[in-house]
């Protein structure tokens, strides 16, 4: 099989990568011109766990490009994963994706199947058709087959390999044998569905998921209240196997490229479509308020943040990444320096993309220990390995060691007696300073 994939993000590239790996040729296809000549080189330009090494080991059956008629004019197989961010609406912006299937129809010499990777609204499937028969400029056959990805950046490799299942959207059979002969080396159970069923299970899986966190963290904030601890609730949940114990982490709320988009995305179809979903509404919110949790509890500490120096642990919006799409740290930063506070801050991958939308009072530090050294408060925002290894005594060497902690690092009790706050979410507050 001949395969061109379109986009060279966390999605195409990923794919590109574990296609090869499992013994197939790749075009990648991007219109970022140093992006492309990074590639060709062999750098990868995402950080990405175990991207690189097994970029390198299947090199001899990648190719890179930005030249888009040569790539996709003799493909079998044409995949499209371009971003599909947030319009001002809400909605997804789908302009790169149609840009794509324009750039396909006027490249493609012969039959094949088009993928539509990249996650799109219900509907889509049937537009990019629609959008490549308008502009084909030669009689072949091209079948659209929907084929959602589920992988999460910092895992994206292992995700890929051994995914939980693969859903091919299609109604052709000789689409669906096409695309099972892509992922046969792959041991995964592979669910066929229609194309619009296909769409709603990319969108109704990260929305429940984006639903859970917001369920936990409201169970949170009322633990808080009421004296529970919620990691205790929530493993206590967790043995049901009717809940499971994945993503039930209270914390700052959720972040990253996909769930805030993807439910602004859904919520506003719903809309559209007069059915407004009111539980992903309300993940949405309950989300907004959460990403400012530490901003509030920093006010208990502080009336003004003036003239006192915050450390930052954590940029990104997860561990494991370099990505700083809708992270906390965009949200809280920019508070703390308005209202005149300096900023240390440490993270061990996002800094450089951080420094590109952020400017002010920070100092960059080196590890988490300089950073902590003379603050005034501490806000953890990504739970990154160095900063869960951090112990008790690490603090004291701030001004006044508050820590703040919006992912649950550590086990209150092993805060005893050292002369700190620690202030968690959806936990006793732990406070032995005057
Ligand atoms: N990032 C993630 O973890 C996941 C993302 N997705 C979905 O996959 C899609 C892609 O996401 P990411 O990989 O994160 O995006 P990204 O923003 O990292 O990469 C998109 C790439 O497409 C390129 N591009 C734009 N127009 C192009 C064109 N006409 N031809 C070729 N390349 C073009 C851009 O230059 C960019 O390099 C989105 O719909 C996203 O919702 C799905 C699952 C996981
Ligand atoms: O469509 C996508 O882009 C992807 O979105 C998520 O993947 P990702 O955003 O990379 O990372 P997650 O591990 O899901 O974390 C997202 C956010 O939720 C937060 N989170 C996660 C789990 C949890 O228990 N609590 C919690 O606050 C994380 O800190 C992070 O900010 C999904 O997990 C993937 O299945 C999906 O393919």
């Amino acid at each position: 099989m001949k395969i061109a994939i379109a986009g060279t993000g966390y999605v195409g590239l990923v794919s590109a990568v574990v296609l090869a790996h499992v013994g197939h040729h790749v075009v990648c296809v991007d219109v970022d011109e140093t992006k492309i000549e990074q590639l060709k080189k062999g750098i990868c330009p995402i950080h990405e766990p175990d991207l690189p090494e097994l970029m390198t080991e299947n090199f001899c059956r990648l190719a890179f490009t930005t030249d888009y008629a040569a790539a996709y004019s003799d493909k079998d197989i044409i995949f499209i994963a371009v971003g599909t961010p947030e319009k001002v609406d809400g909605s997804a912006n789908m302009s790169y994706v149609y840009a794509v299937a324009e750039q396909i129809a006027a490249s493609v010499t012969r039959d094949c199947v088009v993928v539509v990777k990249s996650t799109v609204p219900i509907g889509t499937n049937e537009k990019v058709e629609q959008h490549l028969k308008k502009h084909l400029k030669r009689d072949v056959a091209i079948e659209v087959v929907s084929n959602p990805e589920f992988l999460s950046q910092g895992t994206a490799i292992k995700d890929m390999l051994h995914g939980s299942r693969i859903v091919v959207g299609t109604d052709s059979e000789s689409a669906r044998r096409v695309i099972a002969s892509i992922y046969e080396n792959l041991d995964q159970p592979v669910i066929f569905t229609d194309r619009r069923s296909a769409e709603m299970i990319k969108y109704a899986s990260n929305d429940f998921l984006a639903l859970k966190i917001s369920y936990i963290n409201e169970i949170a904030n009322i633990c808080e209240v009421l004296g529970a601890n919620v990691v205790d609730v929530a493993r206590g949940m967790g043995m049901d196997p009717r809940i499971g114990d994945k993503f039930l982490r209270a914390g700052i709320g959720y972040g990253g490229s996909c769930f805030p988009k993807d439910t602004k995305a859904l919520h506003w179809l719903g809309n559209f479509h007069d059915q407004e979903l009111k539980t992903v509404k309300a993940a949405i919110e309950v989300n907004e308020n959460q990403k400012l949790r530490l901003i509030k509890k920093a006010r208990k500490y502080y009336s003004s943040f003036e003239g006192i120096t915050v450390a930052v642990l954590g940029l990104t919006f997860k561990p494991g990444t370099d990505d700083l799409r809708e992270a906390p740290s965009l949200a809280n930063i920019p508070i703390l320096l308005d209202d005149g506070a300096k900023v240390k801050a440490y993270d061990p991958c996002g800094v450089e993309n951080f420094k590109r939308k952020v400017s002010g009072d920070i100092v960059y530090c080196a590890t988490p220990e300089e950073t902590l050294r003379d603050a005034d408060i501490c806000f953890i925002l990504t739970e990154w390995p160095e900063v869960m290894e951090l112990q008790p005594n690490h603090f004291l060497t701030m001004r006044r060691p508050i820590i703040l902690d919006g992912r649950n690092c550590y086990d209150p009790g092993l805060m005893g007696d050292y002369p700190l706050i620690y202030d968690s979410i959806g936990r006793t507050i732990i406070s032995n300073l005057d």
